[in-house]
């Protein structure tokens, strides 16, 4: 479904399979701006944004075994169990047909990490971490008005806790790999943006075009077939994790 010269390019399938997968993590509080951020980067550099609270909000509305639980725990500011999370974004990984992933709101705590780990097995380039004063997160949530049901003060302040305590660990564990990109997240959107770029260069040579990489549209793509074993193997791994764990 891409432009002719992605065509061209994925003709004998090289563009996709000779790429490694690359994988950015997003972190930062709540209403620091991760969404706003991805959105700009995924189209400026050709990643696929997954918002982990995206796929689960999706998830609460199949009906599925899972969604009543799912959606009591956002309603409380609470994190959804890691075996739920990771098989959630592996399939939004394989329905995406990308190489280069930005997962955003993603790994919440120490649990999601050593799932995401133990299943996954693909090392996260960087941490991308927009850093910003909880007041002015607190201000964002609050006018956000997109209608979610966890964001009103009560169930804010629960996840400002939920970050502080449980997520900010996370992100000195990847500090002390080197690999945290830190980006003061309380300037206006576009000055935010103007820094997140400048950490993003690297990959705007890889970039053939957007349209190649329609998640959402639900356009089928071919799989770089790495990625698709890989994944393939994840998905039998996490099965197995289901396995143990019965629905609540
Ligand atoms: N740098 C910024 N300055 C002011 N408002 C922002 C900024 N970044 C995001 N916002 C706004 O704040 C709200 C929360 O942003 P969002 O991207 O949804 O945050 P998150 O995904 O981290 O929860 C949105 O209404 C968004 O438009
Ligand atoms: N890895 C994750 C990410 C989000 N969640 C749940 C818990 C969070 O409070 C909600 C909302 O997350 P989302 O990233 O959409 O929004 P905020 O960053 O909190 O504004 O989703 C989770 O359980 N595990």
């Amino acid at each position: 479904m891409g432009t002719k010269v992605d065509k061209d390019k994925n003709s004998d399938g090289s563009l996709l399979r000779d790429k490694k997968i690359t994988i950015v993590f997003v972190l930062g509080g709540p209403g620091c701006g991760k969404g706003t951020q991805c959105e700009k980067i995924a189209k400026h550099f050709g990643f696929t944004h997954l918002s982990v609270g995206d796929l689960l909000r999706a998830e609460t509305k199949t009906g599925s075994a899972y969604g009543a639980m799912i959606q009591t725990m956002m309603k409380e500011g609470e994190i959804v169990p890691s075996e739920v999370v990771v098989k959630l974004l592996q399939q939004a990984m394989l329905r995406s047909g990308n190489n280069k992933f930005l997962i955003d709101g993603f790994p919440r705590n120490e649990e999601n990490r050593l799932t995401y780990e133990s299943v996954m097995k693909i090392e996260p380039a960087f941490i991308l971490f927009l850093d910003c004063p909880q007041e002015e997160m607190e201000r964002r949530v609050l006018n956000r008005n997109q209608g979610r049901d966890d964001d009103n003060i009560e169930a804010v302040r629960k996840r400002f806790k939920v970050f502080s305590e449980s997520t900010l660990p996370v992100i000195e564990y990847y500090e002390r790999k080197g690999k945290v990109r830190k980006v003061d997240a309380a300037k206006p959107i576009d000055e935010v943006f103007n820094d997140v770029k400048a950490i993003f260069a690297p990959y705007k040579a890889n970039f053939v075009s957007s349209s190649n990489f329609n998640a959402e549209a639900g356009v089928e793509h071919r799989m770089c077939p790495a990625l698709s074993k890989r994944l393939a193997r994840c998905a039998r791994k996490t099965k197995a994790l289901f396995r143990k764990r019965a629905p609540v």
